[in-house]
């Protein structure tokens, strides 16, 4: 099981998310309580083990301006939130040369998620970073056969639920591993990626296969 521990504001927590087991990390550009600056997380990354995915999350910026950022900061690729449209996701990703593209839950656009080109399909809650959970069952408009990231409200206490429900072959937290906004609470951020590994340990070892995201994984993706 994937996990990326989202809105890391400082080298502390990205070092304490990278030492609980995390796979990938993002960084906030878009306007909001977690927002950075593209040189703080050039620090930050420098620090950080290759094998980590670090990402920029933007909220309808100008393709250019991502490519911009990502590069600036020495990223591994971009998250985008906004209403890209698929031209804009496929310019993006082109130049970064690593895309999640988000869709909120339900949004019709899920089921034409391929037509962004992304490597992994993020689905979210509507307001992203708001630690809102939203209806699992919505998350089946997504499309079979692709790497499937699943975000809004996770917490240490219901990942694995989520896990079991969903099938993804991610996870994604922020607010739901804080203490505050952009700060992360070391027991939250170690209780959550301990729990969302279990869970999709407990996945490999269920020999009844239901759905295509699960297909998927069985296929080496
Ligand atoms: O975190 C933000 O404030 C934010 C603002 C604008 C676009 C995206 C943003 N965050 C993305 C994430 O943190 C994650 O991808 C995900 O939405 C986590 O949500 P949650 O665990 O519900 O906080």
């Amino acid at each position: 099981m994937f996990v990326k521990i989202c809105g890391i504001t400082s080298e502390d927590d990205a070092l304490l998310a990278v030492a609980m087991g995390a796979d990938a990390l993002g960084f906030v550009f878009a306007p909001s309580s977690r927002q950075v600056a593209a040189g703080h997380v050039r620090d930050i990354v420098r620090r950080l083990p290759p094998e980590i995915l670090t990402l920029g999350v933007f909220r309808d910026e100008a393709p250019q301006r991502v490519v911009e950022q990502v590069q600036t900061a020495g990223l591994g690729g971009a998250q985008l939130h906004g209403h890209e449209t698929p031209e804009d996701a496929r310019f993006v990703r082109a130049r970064v040369g690593f895309l999640v593209q988000a869709f909120p839950a339900g949004a019709d656009a899920l089921r034409r998620s391929d037509e962004w080109g992304a490597d992994v399909i993020l689905i979210d809650s509507p307001t992203p970073g708001s630690g809102q959970v939203f209806d699992w069952s919505l998350a089946e408009g997504a499309p079979s056969g692709r790497r499937i990231l699943l975000a809004g409200g996770l917490t240490p206490d219901n990942v694995g639920d989520a896990i079991a429900r969903v099938r993804p072959w991610g996870v994604d937290v922020s607010s739901g591993v804080e203490s505050s906004p952009g700060r992360k609470d070391p027991r939250k951020v170690r209780a959550f990626v301990a729990a969302a590994k279990a869970a999709g340990e407990d996945l490999e070892h269920d020999h009844a296969p239901t759905g295509a995201l699960y297909d998927w994984q069985e296929e080496g993706g």
